[in-house]
């Protein structure tokens, strides 16, 4: 059942000459989730991200939020609103006026763009910086303004591209709790654009997996990853084997995967590295027929009878642990 908020995009298509940066994408984006588009560098997420916004034209397919066709819509008439990668702030305003600008250029009376500008501001808690310039403003606080001045349109969308490249990996950290709550609270639909398997995982209800202009998995983040559907979700996800089995190939997930020295195992193995981890250690090997397998063991089982490189180990698993994947 489609609810009235959900945001559906019908073969969704854009081409640049012959090349189709994004190829046929449909997908339903159910109301007030948080909702990650995932996939390498040129798999078309932010090219879908930006049709969305209306950046973008698209060559043909639909996109419709709740009852209204948007696809041709400007993009201040959509009901979405995006957070760019780069904040975009005006320097010579100050963080409130920047937060009120799109209010101003509506006609919004001051007193008014001010008292909505802090509301926001003291939702991504930074009001008590309102009277300063973005200049005045470290990485992480100019994007809370940015997020704000994006909110302020209360949009039934709001669309984020890359929104924490720019940060170190600490405050990148810090950000993603925030925008998890800042979702929860608003109950909008946030669809952000990451690269990110582990940002992706860490936020998303729902995770898009991207390749080559389409999408190649959707579901919950435990979904894509305890079941990936093909080669490459395994393998862009991580934290799996892929193997040759008979008619097809299989994933196994490197956790479950397990190591002896000797006896009843499904193949045989060749240790080349061991990266500490902290509470793991990830043992890397060479199968016989050449391919990479790792295994993620807990420390404590690692160190108590270490493989060096160059050893012979028997790899195995529960049967129960492996999947089939699609050709
Ligand atoms: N204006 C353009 N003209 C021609 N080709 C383009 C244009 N914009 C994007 N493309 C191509 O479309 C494909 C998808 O690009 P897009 O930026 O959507 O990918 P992406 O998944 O967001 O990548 P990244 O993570 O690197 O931003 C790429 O092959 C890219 O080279």
């Amino acid at each position: 059942m489609r609810d009235a908020l959900d945001l559906e995009l019908a073969s969704l298509t854009k081409r640049y000459g012959a090349a189709a940066a994004v190829d046929a994408v449909s997908h339903v984006f159910a109301s007030g989730r948080y909702c990650c588009l995932l996939g390498p560098s040129g798999c078309g997420k932010s090219t879908t991200l930006r049709m969305i916004a209306g950046h973008e034209t698209a060559t043909s397919g639909d996109i419709v939020l709740g009852a209204d066709n948007i696809t041709h819509a400007p993009p201040a008439a959509r009901g979405t609103a995006m957070m760019f990668q780069s904040y975009a702030l005006f320097p010579h305003l100050s963080v409130w006026e920047n937060v009120a600008f799109s209010l101003k250029m509506k006609g919004v009376e001051k007193n008014e763009r001010r008292r909505r500008a802090m509301t926001l501001l003291e939702m991504v808690e930074i009001a008590p910086m309102a009277e300063r310039r973005p200049a005045q403003l470290s990485g992480g606080q100019q994007q809370r303004v940015a997020l704000a001045r994006a909110l302020i349109t209360e949009p039934r969308v709001l669309l984020l591209d890359e929104p924490l490249s720019a940060l170190d990996p600490f405050l990148r950290v810090r950000m993603r709790v925030e925008l998890k709550r800042l979702q929860r609270e608003l109950g909008v639909t946030f669809i952000h654009v990451t690269h990110g398997q582990d940002e992706a995982m860490a936020l998303s209800d729902d995770i898009i997996v991207m390749n080559g202009g389409r999408i190649e998995q959707s579901g919950s983040p435990r979904e894509v990853f305890d079941a990936p559907r093909t080669e490459f979700v395994a393998r862009f996800m991580g934290g799996h084997n892929v193997l040759a089995n008979g008619a097809g190939k299989i994933a196994v997930r490197a956790d479950r995967t397990r190591l002896s020295r000797s006896g009843e195992g499904a193949l045989s193995a060749t240790v080349t590295g061991a990266e500490f981890q902290g509470t793991v250690v990830i043992v890397a090997m060479r199968a016989a027929d050449g391919a990479e397998l790792s295994a993620t063991l807990s420390d404590a089982a690692f160190y108590a009878d270490p493989f060096d490189p160059g050893a012979t180990v028997t790899v195995g698993w529960d049967h129960a642990d492996q999947h089939a994947l699609a050709g």
